[in-house]
């Protein structure tokens, strides 16, 4: 066995399974506690809430409690391998919400027989939460999937795949293309994948300034081009007409390269035929579709960011949600709209040109980082990240008229410790 694999298995089963525990929160010593926590005293909040709805927020858990849910039809890149596999992700998925942004996870693996059943089975457990995070669910079905449960639920239904992915690509990419002097506007990118993660980030790609007849999605059965008759309604909107047919024909003379695919799709020889200063997000995981060692060996000029917490520019949704939905939560808006995201992506692009703080080196084994080729973008270890996008998605959500709450008193957030400071 590898030494990752060796380890990463020994980091689960041991010394307990798992990575995510319940916690209590109040007082237990006494009668007297059990009597307030349980029967009778827990009647009381009953009745207010049965009386008032909106008093759930003020009596549970439920306004900091999000759930991470999946039917494991697309974990991460390692394909369809059921509900229960996905589990471990869906912890993970807990653990990072909990560590940077505070916010309690219940993962919920569904074992669902039709997208129809899967939309019913969320909508119908929805209420205990303030936000629904959706996770690895295929394409095309996540679409219809998260696009019903928006309509149906009064808390934020986010597909993190989808809409995580994008705000973190966005950002990346518009500094990324800065340092390679191009722009998004006039940026000829290739994309990989044309699923749940792709789709979602061509279209915030081009919200942001790409332009449509510039992006090219691959998927596997090559380029999306309009003579095709197998395309959804998703990949249709990024058919165009041409004679490319493969990956190699679209990646001849492209600035970028975005892989939301699978492992070693890209070849060196289609690297080598890209643009000068190649910008390649070989975002899939585990496994990039092309790995650093190979494209640096490749090119010289090229810059590289992958979806790995070991390698330099981890563009990945780690970036994103746990953020995205501490600032949700904390104005209690009711959707996480186009405003919210992008705010998020432009508070993350910013904060990459930030000097970093000397811990946030230091956890990265002490480097220096500094807004370049080797880092476009923050790390997940940097406190700011909560400072910065949370509030700037709480205060989007404001402006545009989707929070129930004024902007918290205790914001900006200084770090995780200030999330119960309010
Ligand atoms: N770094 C990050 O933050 C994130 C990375 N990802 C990664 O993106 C990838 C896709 O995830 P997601 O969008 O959720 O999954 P989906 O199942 O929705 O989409 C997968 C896409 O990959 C395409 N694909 C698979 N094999 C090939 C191939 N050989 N050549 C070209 N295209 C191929 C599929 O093509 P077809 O449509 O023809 O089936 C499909 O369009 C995963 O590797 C995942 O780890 C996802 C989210 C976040
Ligand atoms: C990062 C992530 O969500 C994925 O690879 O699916
Ligand atoms: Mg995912």
């Amino acid at each position: 066995m590898s030494d990752l694999k060796t380890a990463a298995l020994e980091y689960h089963a041991h010394p307990r399974p798992g990575k995510l525990s319940v916690e209590l929160t109040k007082a237990t010593a006494t009668a007297r506690d059990l009597s307030l926590a349980y029967s009778p005293g827990v009647a009381e909040p009953v009745r207010e809430i049965a009386r008032d709805p909106e008093l759930a927020y003020k009596y549970t858990g439920k306004g900091n409690l999000v759930a991470v849910i999946s039917d494991g039809t697309a974990i991460l890149g390692l394909g369809n391998l059921g509900p229960l596999a996905s589990k471990p992700v869906m912890e993970g998925k807990g653990v990072l919400f909990k560590r940077f942004a505070g916010i309690d996870v219940f993962d919920i693996e569904v074992d669902s027989e039709s997208p129809q059943a899967f939309i019913d089975t969320v909508k119908r457990i929805s209420i205990t939460f303030g936000g629904i995070n959706l996770e690895d669910i295929k394409a095309p079905e996540c679409f219809e999937i998260e696009k019903a449960l928006i309509e149906q639920c009064d808390i934020p239904v986010f597909h993190d795949d989808q809409h995580g992915t994008a705000i973190v690509t966005a950002a990346g990419m518009i500094n990324a293309l800065e340092i390679a002097g191009k722009t998004l506007a006039d940026a000829k990118i290739v994309c990989l994948g044309a699923g749940a993660a792709a789709i979602s980030c061509m279209k915030l790609l081009v919200s942001m300034g790409a332009k449509l007849e510039n992006i090219f999605m691959v998927d596997s059965k090559g380029v999306v081009q309009s003579e095709r008759t197998d395309l959804n309604q998703y990949k249709a909107m990024f058919a165009h007409a041409t004679e490319k047919r493969t990956l190699a024909d679209a990646l001849d003379g492209a600035d970028v390269f975005v892989g939301l695919s699978g492992p070693n799709l890209l070849s060196a020889e289609g690297l080598k035929s890209m643009a000068a200063n190649p910008i390649v997000f070989a975002c899939s995981n585990p496994d990039p579709e092309i790995s650093p060692e190979l494209a640096h060996a490749t090119r010289s000029d090229v810059i590289m960011a992958t979806g790995r917490s070991d390698y330099p520019n981890q563009v990945n949704n780690v970036l994103g949600f746990p953020f995205i939905f501490r600032g949700a939560l904390d104005v209690r808006a009711k959707r996480i709209n186009e405003e919210m995201k992008v705010a998020a992506a432009n508070a993350l692009r910013e904060l990459a040109k930030l000097p970093v703080p000397q811990e946030v080196c230091d956890a990265y084994g002490g480097i220096k980082l500094e807004f370049g080729r080797e880092y476009i973008i923050p790390k997940p270890m940097d406190k700011r990240l909560i400072t910065l996008i949370s509030d700037a998605v709480a205060k989007a959500a404001i402006e545009t008229g989707v929070a129930t709450l004024p902007y918290p008193k205790h914001y900006p957030l200084q770090s995780v410790d200030d999330v119960f400071n309010g």
